[in-house]
């Protein structure tokens, strides 16, 4: 049983509803595997950070970091919320382009942005390209002039700060493969060439320390470096910045073992944070930016299975076989990440016994929970992982050529499909068949 479903996802009938449509209901209209946002959840959790902003009274933009996922009905929700976006690929603003999305609400970020992705968004007229590295600037500095047009930029910096959490969810440590590093006065000689470039407007500065973060102290230390920087840039080159990104990361709870504050409470640190060092540092306080993109889809989405075969090792332990895993959720086995499961018809039941949910993939790293406490169960029983929303389906793969699943958006009684399911025919697609060599 999961404290985590409030009593409100359940019906009359005792199933798990998810936006107000009974999660095996789901399961039988799109098929399985599944994945279902509950959209109103979404839009709460962008109205929170939103409200945390309005009663500090200072300018803002929450900017949904759509690798979280992407997908034109998410670009809908969140303009329709009044977010911005950060994208980080051609993929990613083509998607926000289909979705309608207002171009000057778009932040563009990436270490390697190829000059067609910088074509494209200077084409389009994003809001901001966050310069990254040298290279980029070069790049992209060519890319205006042949357009002959400016475009506003930001620079993002690497703090110097190691966030607690998992290694590859790391990126603000001074050993980054992202952003200016401070420390080598990377960052001041960024500042002075894109000062010096008439296309480059430059707004402000950002800085992400990395992924799942529980603690606020990451967060304080780096809102304050990027005010201490502000106001040195302010004092050595007559720079003020516009706006301060402090990126995204705030973490979310996955299993009962987790215990985070909620997000919005991190972004009121934050600003409070932003507020008292400008006002240390005698800068007029810029406009905050932030970058959520785990805490507004994580908790809203969730995967549905249709449990499958099962092994039992005598004496030892079971295996539960769903027909995903590491597919549709790369998490478990890159990150070691926890996720907890109901069953869509039982979601309260007393669990009977302790199984690993196994995924069907050809590897033995494919476990999508090592230790869940169950009632009993069939094959056939569809089985709905929690919290699944961020990074699940955006890193899906079609490893041992499986096609990726179905998204729904559920809202208010009623499910649309958002993404396709892949069919087989979609993994062998090729407009000119290949023709092995005879010779
Ligand atoms: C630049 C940037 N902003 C925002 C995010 C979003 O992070 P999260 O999904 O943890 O909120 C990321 C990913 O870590 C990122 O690299
Ligand atoms: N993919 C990571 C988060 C990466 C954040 C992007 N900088 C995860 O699932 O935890």
């Amino acid at each position: 049983m999961s404290e985590q479903l409030s009593i409100n996802q359940q019906n009359a009938a005792g199933q798990l509803t998810i936006g107000g449509v009974a999660a095996s209901q789901l399961a039988e209209e799109f098929q399985t595997p599944l994945v279902a946002y509950d959209v109103t959840k979404i839009r709460d959790q962008i109205r929170r950070f939103k409200s945390v902003f309005e009663d500090n009274g200072v300018s803002y933009a929450v900017s949904y970091a759509s690798k979280a996922f992407a997908a034109i009905a998410m670009y809908q929700v969140v303009d329709q919320e009044g977010g911005h976006i950060d994208v980080v690929s051609a993929g990613e603003l083509y998607t926000a382009m289909q979705a309608g999305f207002p171009m000057a609400n778009v932040s563009f970020h990436g270490n390697n942005k190829s000059r067609e992705e910088l074509e494209l968004a200077v084409a389009q007229h994003v809001g901001v390209i966050v310069l990254d590295n040298f290279h980029e600037i070069e790049l992209l500095d060519a890319v205006l002039a042949e357009a002959n047009t400016a475009v506003r930029v930001m620079l993002r910096i690497t703090p110097g700060i190691s966030a607690h959490t998992h290694e590859y969810d790391q990126t603000g440590q001074e050993d980054s493969k992202f952003g200016f590093d401070l420390n080598s006065g990377q960052a001041a000689r960024a500042l002075q060439t894109v000062l010096k470039n008439p296309r480059m407007n430059m707004i402000g500065i950002h800085a992400h320390i990395g992924s799942q973060i529980f603690e606020l102290n990451g967060f304080q230390m780096a809102a304050e470096k990027l005010v201490q920087v502000a106001s040195d840039w302010r004092d050595q080159y007559g720079y003020q910045p516009s706006v301060i990104n402090v990126g995204g990361g705030f973490g979310i709870r996955y299993t009962q073992a987790d215990d985070p504050i909620a997000p919005e409470a991190f972004v009121d640190a934050i600003i409070k944070t932003i507020k008292q060092s400008a006002s240390d540092h005698g800068l007029d306080l810029p406009a905050i930016w932030i970058e959520p993109g785990r805490s507004i889809v994580g908790p809203a989405g969730y995967n549905l299975y249709t449990i499958g075969s099962r092994k039992d090792v005598p004496g030892l332990t079971s295996y539960l076989t769903v027909d995903g895993g590491m597919g549709d959720n790369i998490r478990p086995a890159l990150y070691q990440a926890g996720y907890e499961a109901v069953l869509a018809d039982n979601p309260m039941g007393e669990p009977v016994e302790t199984v690993h949910v196994a995924g069907k993939y050809c590897e033995s790293g494919d476990i999508l929970i090592d230790q869940q406490p169950l009632p009993e169960s069939q094959p056939g029983d569809v089985l709905v992982m929690l919290d699944t929303g961020a990074y699940g389906y955006s890193m899906a793969s079609n490893y041992n050529r499986n096609p990726r699943p179905a998204v729904v958006f559920v809202e208010k009684g009623q499910a649309q499909l958002v993404i396709k399911r892949e069919t087989l025919a979609d993994l062998t697609r090729l407009d000119q068949p290949y023709r092995p060599s005879t010779d």
